[in-house]
């Protein structure tokens, strides 16, 4: 089943600071990921890349096209001219963004900050921090760091915590910001394989990566971008 069909999109940002200064973000970009699919974004820095799973996410408006997102109930909902309303509504429940970089309250402890977002899907407590735990485990998290704060971990903890946070209750379209940017070899190949295990869940996602073996390795589809002139 589609999840996601992106149909000529277009993204002029205008830097208003600058004098309304136009800047090419991305054009004509068009592909389809199907459930439990993974689609990497593939090209040179300023491509668009990023610019892209924004978009997807609605954190930037669209100039021109289609997003059309095949929702868990069977109706289409286009992203680029959603109401906000329904923006946030879909992002509650249905798209999940993954940055490089996490983003937390303070004085939330590491478990705490992943088993969250088991609690709010309706897990219970126990289990939930029980199999945050497990997840933290996996990705190399040592055990005295679980109930410290992840403001105070090293890049690459925070990363991956982001990463436990980001897929421990995966909901049905996943977006993959550089996830493993500042991985090492072992960690990334862990994050890999938990990947694939969302793409038999039927998660769909759309990923960015700077490690080609492991983009390789993940994706059902890779789109070629060029640098916009
Ligand atoms: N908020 C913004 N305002 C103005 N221009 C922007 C904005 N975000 C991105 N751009 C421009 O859009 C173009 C694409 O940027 P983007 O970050 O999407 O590229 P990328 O392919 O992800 O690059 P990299 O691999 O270096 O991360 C760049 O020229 C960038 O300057």
């Amino acid at each position: 089943m589609t999840r996601l069909e992106v149909k000529d999109l277009d993204k002029t940002f205008k830097v208003h600071t600058q004098g309304s200064i136009e800047v090419k973000g991305f054009e004509n970009i068009g592909f389809d990921v199907k459930q439990g699919e993974f689609l990497s974004l593939f090209g040179p820095s300023g491509a668009g890349k990023s610019s892209i799973l924004k978009t997807l996410f609605r954190t930037y408006t669209t100039t021109k096209g289609n997003i059309v997102f095949h929702r868990d109930n069977g109706n289409k909902i286009d992203i680029a001219t959603a109401t906000e309303s329904e923006i946030l509504e879909l992002r509650k429940s249905e798209i999940g963004y993954v940055s490089q970089f996490l983003q937390i309250l303070p004085r939330i402890s590491a478990v705490d900050v992943v088993a969250q977002q088991l609690i709010v899907k309706g897990e219970s407590e126990e289990v939930s921090r029980n199999k945050a735990k497990e997840m933290l485990d996996y990705l190399s998290i040592r055990e005295e760091l679980f109930d410290l704060s992840p403001l105070t971990f090293s890049g690459g903890e925070q990363q991956r915590v982001n990463i436990a946070k980001g897929i421990i209750a995966p909901k049905s379209l996943l977006l993959l910001d550089e996830p493993t940017a500042s991985l090492d070899k072992t960690n990334t190949m862990k994050v890999v394989e938990k990947l694939k295990e969302l793409k038999t869940q039927g998660v769909a996602m759309v990923g960015i990566f700077h490690d080609l073996e492991a983009m390789e390795m993940i994706s059902d589809k890779i789109y070629k971008l060029e640098r916009v002139q």
